[in-house]
């Protein structure tokens, strides 16, 4: 079964963020990501605007509803409480709690379900209640009981957190070893009921084997090798690419 691509913009607009001038324009690459059939957009505003302004969200949320109907929106980050208003005030498809720390250059690891249970539970709980389907980054550690926990927070789905597999790319034999434990990982995660999207570091190159081990990863959000790739293809032919290795025919 083919992955739903998720377009992530944080790196188109830390582009942007270089000067104060409006290009890169993100929303206008988010449409040329949508027009090239990408299934939603996918942003991490943090809490120092370094990449994506909060500003931005609400005109990618009328890019979406106005010209994207059947595209999701994705916000990920750490639940603050400004961070929950923001999705609250934004509407997203989709909420994905990531427990990164203001400091951390990007997010280089999943939650500890047994000690934030009662945090999360809470928290998935306020946003499941205003219709956003939540997700939680996992690490891809194979561990079975620490899923069975994120599960009982009540979130829909996890995120598998494949950067150690990403930075494999030199490495086939660990490559190998972070594909069979992001493996048990989701298995573990279909088995009690959750849906598995994946996110971090995946290229072209290493989507096929993700996705040959674990074929039902509902959907994956791509930033970073993306927009490396959309300097030399352009986002358009990206998009298409990215697509393909998703499993995607069209
Ligand atoms: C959760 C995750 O892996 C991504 O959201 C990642 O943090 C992308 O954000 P940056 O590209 O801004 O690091
Ligand atoms: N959730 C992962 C994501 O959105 C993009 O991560 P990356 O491709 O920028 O590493």
């Amino acid at each position: 079964m083919p992955a739903k691509l998720s377009v992530n913009l944080n790196a188109i607009a830390m582009l942007r963020n270089r000067r104060d001038l409006p290009w890169p324009d993100v929303a206008r690459f988010g449409r040329l990501a949508l027009e090239a059939g990408a299934s939603g957009l996918t942003v991490h505003p943090r809490p120092d605007q370094r990449h994506i302004r909060f500003s931005d969200l609400p005109v990618l949320r009328a890019l979406i509803d106005d010209d994207f109907p059947r595209a999701e929106f994705n916000i990920e980050g750490y639940p603050t409480e400004d961070f929950l208003v923001l999705c609250e005030k934004t509407e997203p498809e989709q909420v994905t709690l990531v427990p990164d720390d203001p400091s951390q250059a990007t997010s280089d690891h999943g939650w500890d379900f047994r000690k934030h249970k009662a945090f999360l539970t809470e928290t998935v709980a306020r946003l499941k209640s205003k219709g956003m389907r939540v997700s939680l980054f996992a690490d891809g550690d194979g561990d079975a009981e620490a899923v069975a926990v994120a599960r009982e927070t009540g979130a829909d789905r996890i995120e598998l957190y494949t950067g150690p597999y990403g930075g494999c790319f030199d490495n086939p034999e660990k490559a190998t070893q972070e594909i069979d434990l992001l493996g048990r990982t989701a298995d573990a995660a279909l088995a009690c009921g959750l849906a598995v999207n994946g996110g971090h570091d995946l290229t072209v190159a290493n989507l096929p084997a993700l996705m040959k081990r674990i074929p039902m990863l509902a959907e994956v959000s791509i930033g970073h090798g993306l927009t490396a790739d959309a300097l030399e293809y352009g986002m358009a032919e990206t998009v298409r690419r990215f697509r393909r290795a998703c499993g995607q025919t069209f």
